[in-house]
């Protein structure tokens, strides 16, 4: 028997499954931290072509400044070398977003070689050019900033770059011995500063973006949802699922099957037992259906009061009917305790169809499956209700409606 349990409810906004870890800026549920990431990838595609183009067009022309500085002879010639691998590191980067559309570890990838190229770049410059150090300082700070804000990256990733590249340089400075201790002191608190105020403002970024992706998420699951019973609804099925299977069907020659299903006299349930007992049963009801469907495959919606669609992807009409008559059976052994020692048993009636795209052609409004559907569903009810009555859909109207009637 089943009992009256709460229905799979899809994870709401402040469900542990949307928790923020404050320290990473990261969805704790890695499922959920990488959906948003899927969900960002066009953003993020185009923000990092932008970003590495924009900060490799600068590395190269300052080229000119080592020449000023070093003339044009063998070191010159060292750093634009070391110049233009940033500009190759950043363009393989941004041909690999086209290569890898659906990659969201090889953008990261990507923007944390050409990094690391670039700080090793620099690391050159303050090796041949020692007499710029405030300048240096000044660069790298800008850098540290791009590196944590405006390439995007996983703050994991740009966090040790940023400090590694930061510590690599106050190293070098303080090897070269050219600055005075108040000007070190100056240069190192500069550094801190600006590596800790980039490493903040990215942290911030990353959780105001998860924040909106949260309320996001939340907001959709409300407008797609059934409340009461966790199943889709209506305006989910009509705006977009139905759409959405109906084109896929089409397009690799697939069968698709439709189920309407209605609780038989539900009103008496209601009426004996109250609308609280009545919400219990549709909750069993919904439970029983998705449990006997196929997970992230089959889809349950509320289509009305107590009645539920069921959409079957890649199942003809033998198929659906089986699944309908294992509904049904299922449903006669289960029961709703409604109240301590007080079960009710129901029954449902069912309407079923199904198209074949390896032989239906022509197009037909999305409507036309749902109202065949419909129409067998109330052949059912009028029927003497408790059963099943099928109908393979050719795409026609009301025309064929009884000719193909292959189960009742
Ligand atoms: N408890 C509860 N009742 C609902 C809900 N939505 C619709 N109903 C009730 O469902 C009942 C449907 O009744 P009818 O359309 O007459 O159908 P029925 O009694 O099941 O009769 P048949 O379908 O002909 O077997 C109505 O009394 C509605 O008020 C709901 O969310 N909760």
């Amino acid at each position: 028997m089943l009992e009256h349990k709460e229905a799979r409810l899809p994870p709401l906004v402040n469900d542990a499954a949307y928790n923020i870890s404050r320290l990473r800026a990261e969805f704790r549920d890695r499922t959920i931290e990488s959906h948003f990431n899927r969900h960002q990838l066009p953003r993020t595609q185009s923000q990092v072509r932008l970003a590495l183009l924009f900060c490799a067009t600068f590395y190269v022309a300052f080229a000119l400044t080592d020449v000023l500085a070093l003339g044009p002879g063998n070191d010159a010639l060292v750093l634009l070398l070391g110049r233009v691998s940033v500009a190759v590191s950043a363009l393989l980067s941004c041909a690999m977003t086209y290569w890898y559309p659906h990659s969201v570890r090889r953008i990261w990838l990507g923007a944390s070689v050409t990094e690391i190229i670039g700080m090793s770049t620099f690391m050159l410059v303050v090796l041949y050019r020692p007499d710029e150090t405030p300048w240096h300082a000044m660069a790298i700070s800008i850098m540290a900033l791009v590196v944590y804000l405006y390439i995007p990256n996983r703050i994991a990733y740009a966090l040790p770059i940023g400090i590694v590249a930061t510590t690599v340089f106050a190293a070098l400075v303080i090897y070269q011995d050219r600055l005075t201790e108040t000007e070190l002191v100056t240069m190192i608190m500069l550094l801190v500063l600006s590596n800790g105020f980039g490493c903040m403002a990215a942290h911030r970024y990353a959780l105001i973006r998860r924040e909106e992706f949260r309320v996001q998420s939340f907001l959709k699951n409300l407008s797609e949802r059934d409340p009461l019973t966790g199943c889709h609804n209506r305006r989910y099925l009509q705006q977009e699922l139905l759409n959405m299977e109906l084109s896929r069907a089409r397009r690799f020659r697939l069968p698709l099957a439709v189920v309407i299903c209605d609780i038989d006299h539900f009103k008496s349930i209601n009426d004996t037992h109250g609308h609280a007992a009545g919400d219990a049963v549709l909750i069993t009801f919904a439970n029983l259906l998705r449990s006997l469907t196929r997970e992230n495959v089959d889809s349950v919606i509320r289509y009305g009061g107590e009645e539920f669609l069921i959409v079957l992807p890649e199942t003809d009409l033998g198929g659906a009917v089986q699944l309908a008559e294992r509904m049904r059976g299922a449903l006669i052994g289960s029961g709703t305790e409604v109240a301590p020692g007080r079960v009710v048993g129901v029954t449902a009636s069912f309407g079923v169809t199904a198209v074949n795209f390896a032989l239906v052609e022509q197009r037909f409004a999305q409507e036309l499956l749902v109202d065949t559907a419909d129409r067998l569903l109330y052949a059912a009810k009028s029927s003497g209700r408790n059963n099943v009555k099928a109908l393979e859909f050719y795409g026609r109207e009301s025309g064929a409606f009884e000719a193909h009637k292959v189960a009742a």
